[in-house]
């Protein structure tokens, strides 16, 4: 079983008993020959796409699924679909495939690279997309096309070597400059066979997509879902707090992603895999207690007057908070907050430690050129003349710096 579905895709095999369930196709002198499709339902639908081949059926009555091949639509990018022959027909006959001039409209349509965006590793976390420049709120961010399309059915009504060996066919049979796009993506976890590189791209990277704006059901038929996958998208990796969100466009089969929050150059441009994420109540109201709490102290530690009561191990609960918040974007602040605290009881050499930190992640996420960046530089450069050395000290001396604490605008 393991020696054909490796070599099934180059075309040759040795055991015909290994294609059962394959209905189309046949081991003749060891090359693996799939037939012309002779059900006539199947017909009707192959004659709206233009590659319409290898149908397989799980038998005792299941039904029938076939790779069905687009190579025109989405500006030539093409789309495989496995489903029924008489989902197929529906599909063939919405404007996503009637209507080529639909894909006009799309912006930057599967665009690999953008002004906006870049594939990166993220630690941790494999590949990740990153913001080349501040976003705002709104920003379009990509728009991309459907790979493949799976029907949930055929999970259930077909075994996994076959399916898996139709998933490989389904992909080998898209234009050769879209292949790469989906077989770059990750797998998880290493992998033996094309056929398992496939499969577990889809188990990876697939989205939930249902036929109900595309096509309209009968009463009493149930929605069919495909699991469909976006490469580019899926290079955006999960967080339950995410700055991006996105929305099927189901005349042109594409997945468009806006960014929902300000995004800074060099963060990480992250969706939400679930919608469950804002419904584990108790998560939820602990992360907004830490939120509370970081406002608290931000209040404390943006006060420099002589009756506030901040203190090092404010800023360092604070540091701590933005971690467990996720909020990397930001952390320099709590940095630089710490380098004030400690400069301020006189403790340079930790000051100096979290301006400098401060600086390093403050240039991730803003221009460097700012005037808090400025002062914060001074700090590393001279922490006893600067205006916060000894501020907390009643009796201290005062900082030899002329500048003034509401400089820091943080
Ligand atoms: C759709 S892919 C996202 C892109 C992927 N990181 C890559 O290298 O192509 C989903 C996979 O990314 C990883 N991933 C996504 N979100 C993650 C997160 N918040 N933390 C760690 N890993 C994450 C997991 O390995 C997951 O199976």
């Amino acid at each position: 079983k393991h020696s054909i579905a490796a070599v099934v895709d180059q075309g040759w095999c040795t055991w015909q008993s290994l294609l059962y369930g394959v209905e189309d196709a046949q081991c003749s002198e060891g090359r693996l020959e799939f037939n012309e499709p002779a059900d006539e339902n199947h017909l009707s639908v192959a004659s709206s796409w233009p590659v319409a081949t290898s149908c397989v059926s799980g038998g005792n009555g299941t039904r029938t699924y076939c790779i069905y091949t687009d190579r025109d639509v989405a500006r030539e990018r093409g789309i495989t679909i496995i489903t029924t022959p008489s989902e197929a027909l529906k599909l063939a006959k919405t404007t996503a495939f009637k209507d080529l001039k639909g894909y006009d409209h799309v912006k930057d349509l599967n665009a690999a690279e953008s002004l906006r965006w870049r594939v990166e590793e993220v630690p941790g976390k494999g590949m990740g997309l990153i913001a080349n420049r501040n976003l705002h709120a709104g920003d379009h961010i990509m728009s991309v096309s459907a790979s493949i399309m799976i029907d949930y059915g055929l999970f259930m009504d077909i075994g996994e070597d076959v399916r898996t060996q139709m998933q490989a066919r389904a992909i080998r049979s898209l234009p050769l400059n879209h292949q790469p796009a989906f077989l770059n993506l990750s797998t998880h976890d290493a992998v033996q066979s094309f056929e398992e590189q496939v499969d577990r791209i889809i188990l990876t990277n697939a989205f939930d997509i249902s036929d109900r704006e595309i096509v309209e059901n009968p009463e009493g038929v149930e929605d069919q879902h495909f699991f469909t996958v976006f490469p580019e998208v899926s290079r955006m990796n999960h967080d339950c707090r995410p700055n991006a969100h996105y929305f099927w466009d189901p005349n042109t089969f594409t997945q468009n992603v806006y960014a929902i929050k300000p995004v800074t150059a060099g963060e990480e441009i992250t969706i939400s895999y679930v919608d469950q994420c804002t419904q584990h109540e108790r998560l939820v109201a602990e992360s907004d207690e830490r939120i509370v709490q970081i406002l608290e102290l931000q209040h404390y530690l943006r006060d420099y007057s002589k009756t506030s009561p901040a203190t090092p191990d404010m800023a360092e609960l604070l540091i701590s908070l933005y971690e467990q918040e996720r909020i990397h974007s930001r952390i320099f602040e709590a940095y630089t907050y710490a380098a004030i605290e400690y400069n301020a009881i006189g403790q340079p050499w930790m000051a100096t430690k979290y301006a400098r930190l401060g600086i390093q992640h403050g240039f991730v996420a803003n221009q460097p050129t700012g005037e808090d960046h400025f002062d914060i530089k001074q700090l590393v450069d001279d922490p006893w003349g600067h205006w916060s050395y000894m501020m907390r000290r009643s009796n201290g001396e005062a900082g030899a710096s002329t500048a003034h604490p509401e400089k820091m605008s943080i």
